[in-house]
C-alpha cells in the first residue's frame, strides 16, 4: 500500500462517471462474455437438446396411444419402443440439463473473477482524483448489484429462455406434423395471450422511471427524516418532516394503486389466456369439433392435450425473463461506463524523481476538471525541502485542487508539476505516492487494527517503529488505553474522536516517511487540547520535510515559511506572514477581518 492510499476523497462532484467515449454501437453484454463465449455456447446447446428431450416423453406417450389404439389391434412393438424412448429422453434431459447447469455455473464462476479483476486492475489506473463519494457508490454498485444481476444472467436466465424457447417450439413442430389445423387452433391463446401482454407493459420505460421516481422520493425522504431528525427536533418541525414522508408515501402508494389496477385486466386476462386448463379446454373442444366432423381422428387429440399447454405455458416465463435480460443488458452498459473511464497515462520508461526528491516546483500551471472553465490559472509555485507552505484563500479558491495536482490525482491542463526535477507524469505510480504523503480533513481509517491503519504506507514497518510513530503523533497513550491496544480494531473496539483520528493518520504518513507531505488543514474542527496534540504532532512531522498545508484559520500559518493567497484560481499575492501584511493587500484585509472574528 502506498502513501497514495492514505487519500480521502471528501469532496462531491459533479465527475462521477465520465461519459464514455461513445463507440459507434456501445459495447455491450457480447464484449464482457467473449471470455466465456464457448460453454455459454455449449451449455445453450445442451440446455436447448434437453428442452427437446423435455418434449419427447409427451410425444412418445401420445405415440403409445396410437400403437395401443391402432385398428388392427394393439401394436405391442411399437407400445415398447415408445415407452423406452420416453425413458431414454427422460434420462438424457437429466443429464444434459445437468450439464448445461455445470457449464454455465462454471462459466460465470471465471466471468465473474475476469470482471472484477478487469475492474480492480482499470480503477487502478484511473486518476485518484476520480474517486468521490458518487464514483464510489458507482463502483460499488458495479462490483456488487451488476456482476451479480449479470451472474443471474449467465448462470440462469440464459438456460431458462433457451428452454422457454425450444421446448414450446419442439411441441409445436411435432403437433403441426400430426395435423395442422389443430396446431394453427392451438397457437391461438398465444397470440391473445401475447396481445394482453403487451398491453400491460405499455408505457413499461415511462411507468418503470415513474415507479424509481416515486420509490426515490420516498427513500429521500426516510434519508432526510433520519439524518436530519436532531436538527428538525430541535427546531420543533417534526411535524413538518413527517408530513414530507407521509405524503412522498401517500403518492407512492396512489401511484402504485393506480399502476396494478389499471395493468391488472390485462395481465389477468393474459394469464387467463395462456394458462394450461384454457389450453386443455381449447384442444379438447376443437378436437371434438373435428373428431365429429370426421375431419381428424380420435387418437389424434392425444397429443394437443397433452402438449398444448406446453406451447402457451412458457410465455409468461419469457415475459419474466425479459425483465433479467433488460436488468442484465443496463449492468453490462453500467460496468462498460466504468471500465471506459479514462486511465491516467503512465510513462512507459519512468524516471526516478530526481536527488533533491523534496523539491516541488510548480510552473505555468493550469487546470480545469470539465475542460471548459478553469479552476487553476497560471500557477507558478516553489516548495522548498524542509519548508513549509501555505494555501489560503477563499472557498472555492482551488486550494484542494492545487494540493492534489501534486500527489498527480489529476494530469494537469496546461504546465508541469515537477518533484525533485521530475516531470511527475514521468514518475512510476508507486514512486510517486512513496515522494508524497497526504492528510486531509477526513482521515479514512480502515476497518482493520490500529496498527495495520499506521503501517498502511509501510506494511513491513515493525512494532518498534509502528509505536515510535504513534509516539511523535502524540496517540500512542490513547491506543495503549484501547482495549486491545494496538491490536483494537477500529470501529469494533477502538472509536475514535475526529481529533484521535486525525492524529492517527499522522502517526501513519511518518512512518510512510515520504519527503513531501501535503496536509489539509487537520485542526478544525479539534477541540482545544485535541487540537494542541494534532499541532505538536503535525510538528513532528514538518520536521525534515517539505510541507503543503491548506488553510483555512490563517492563525495557523503565520509561521509558515511561505503563504500562497489564491484567488479565483491564481496566486494572487504570495510571501511571508509579514510580507504579506506589508503589502496591505488580500491576505492583510482576511487577517484582519478573521482576527476580529477571534479566529
Ligand atoms: N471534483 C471536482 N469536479 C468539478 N469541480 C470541482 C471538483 N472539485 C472542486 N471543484 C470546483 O473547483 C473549484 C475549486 O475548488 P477547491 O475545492 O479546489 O477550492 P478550495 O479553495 O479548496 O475550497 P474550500 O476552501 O471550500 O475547500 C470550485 O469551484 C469547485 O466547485
Amino acid at each position: 500500500m502506498t502513501g497514495a492510499a492514505l487519500a480521502d476523497t471528501r469532496e462531491g462532484t459533479p465527475d462521477t462517471l465520465p461519459a464514455p467515449e461513445t463507440p459507434a454501437k456501445p459495447p455491450g453484454l457480447g464484449e464482457l462474455i467473449t471470455p466465456i463465449r464457448g460453454r455459454l455456447t455449449a451449455a445453450i446447446l445442451a440446455q436447448a437438446a434437453a428442452a427437446v428431450c423435455s418434449m419427447i416423453p409427451f410425444i412418445a406417450v401420445a405415440e403409445l396411444a396410437r400403437a395401443l389404439l391402432a385398428p388392427g389391434g394393439p401394436d405391442e412393438g411399437r407400445a415398447w419402443a415408445a415407452a423406452w424412448t420416453a425413458v431414454g429422453a427422460l434420462v438424457a434431459r437429466l443429464v444434459l440439463y445437468a450439464a448445461a447447469g455445470i457449464l454455465t455455473h462454471h462459466a460465470d464462476a471465471d466471468f465473474q473473477l475476469d470482471l472484477r479483476r478487469r475492474l480492480a486492475r482499470h480503477l487502478g489506473r484511473v486518476p485518484l482524483g476520480w474517486f468521490t463519494d458518487n464514483s464510489s457508490g458507482e463502483v460499488k454498485k458495479a462490483a456488487a448489484d451488476d456482476i451479480s444481476t449479470l451472474h443471474h444472467l449467465v448462470a440462469h436466465t440464459a438456460l431458462e429462455v433457451t428452454a422457454a424457447l425450444v421446448a414450446p417450439l419442439t411441441a409445436l413442430v411435432y403437433l403441426l406434423a400430426v395435423d395442422w389445423r389443430l396446431a394453427l387452433v392451438a397457437l391461438l391463446p398465444l397470440v391473445i395471450g401475447a396481445y394482453f401482454l403487451k398491453q400491460a407493459m405499455s408505457g413499461g420505460e415511462e411507468v418503470t422511471a415513474r415507479f424509481f421516481g416515486s420509490m426515490g422520493a420516498v427513500n429521500s425522504a426516510v434519508v432526510e427524516l433520519v439524518h436530519g431528525i436532531s436538527v428538525i427536533k430541535a427546531y420543533g418541525r417534526t411535524s413538518r418532516a413527517h408530513r414530507a414522508y407521509d405524503d412522498a408515501a401517500d403518492s407512492f402508494s396512489v401511484f402504485f394503486r393506480d399502476w396494478i389496477m389499471s395493468t391488472t385486466r390485462a395481465s389477468t386476462s393474459a394469464a387467463l389466456a395462456l394458462s394450461g386448463p384454457a389450453a386443455l379446454l381449447l384442444a379438447t373442444a376443437t378436437g371434438t369439433l373435428f373428431v365429429t366432423q370426421g375431419w381428424a381422428d380420435a387418437v389424434d387429440l392425444v397429443p394437443f392435450v397433452l402438449l398444448g399447454p406446453a406451447i402457451t405455458g412458457s410465455v409468461m416465463g419469457l415475459a419474466q425473463s425479459g425483465h433479467a435480460v433488460q436488468g442484465g443488458l443496463q449492468s453490462a452498459r453500467q460496468i462498460h461506463a466504468l471500465l471506459a473511464v479514462p486511465p491516467l497515462p503512465e510513462a512507459t520508461e519512468p524516471t526516478a524523481p530526481g536527488e533533491d526528491g523534496g523539491r516541488v516546483e510548480l510552473e505555468g500551471l493550469s487546470f480545469s476538471y470539465d475542460g471548459v472553465t478553469e479552476v487553476l490559472r497560471d500557477i507558478d509555485l516553489t516548495l522548498r525541502p524542509g519548508t513549509v507552505t501555505a494555501l489560503v484563500g477563499a472557498s472555492g479558491s482551488g486550494k484542494s485542487t492545487l494540493a492534489r495536482l501534486v500527489p498527480r490525482f489529476w494530469d494537469t491542463t496546461a504546465g508541469t508539476v515537477r518533484i525533485g526535477g521530475t516531470d511527475v507524469r514521468d514518475i512510476a505510480p508507486a514512486d510517486l505516492y512513496r515522494q508524497v504523503s497526504f492528510v486531509f480533513q477526513d482521515p479514512h481509517l480502515l476497518r482493520t487494527t490500529v496498527r495495520d491503519n499506521i503501517r498502511l504506507g509501510r506494511p513491513d514497518a515493525d512494532d518498534t517503529a509502528v509505536e515510535r510513530a504513534a509516539h511523535a503523533a502524540h496517540i500512542h497513550e490513547r491506543i495503549t488505553a484501547l482495549p486491545r491496544g494496538y491490536d483494537s480494531v477500529i470501529g469494533e473496539d477502538a472509536v475514535l474522536s475526529g481529533g484521535e483520528s486525525q492524529r492517527l493518520s499522522v502517526a501513519r504518513a511518518l512512518l510512510a516517511d515520504a519527503p513531501v507531505l501535503v496536509l489539509d488543514e487537520a485542526t478544525s474542527f479539534a477541540d482545544p487540547e485535541s487540537e494542541a496534540a494534532v499541532q505538536q504532532a503535525l510538528s513532528a512531522l514538518a520536521a525534515g520535510r517539505t510541507l503543503l498545508v491548506i488553510a483555512h484559520r490563517l492563525a495557523t500559518v503565520r509561521d509558515a515559511d511561505h503563504i500562497a493567497v489564491l484567488d479565483g484560481g491564481r496566486i494572487a499575492e504570495q510571501g511571508t506572514h509579514d510580507e504579506l501584511l506589508t503589502l496591505d493587500g488580500r491576505y492583510a484585509r482576511m487577517w484582519a477581518l478573521q482576527k476580529k472574528g477571534g479566529a
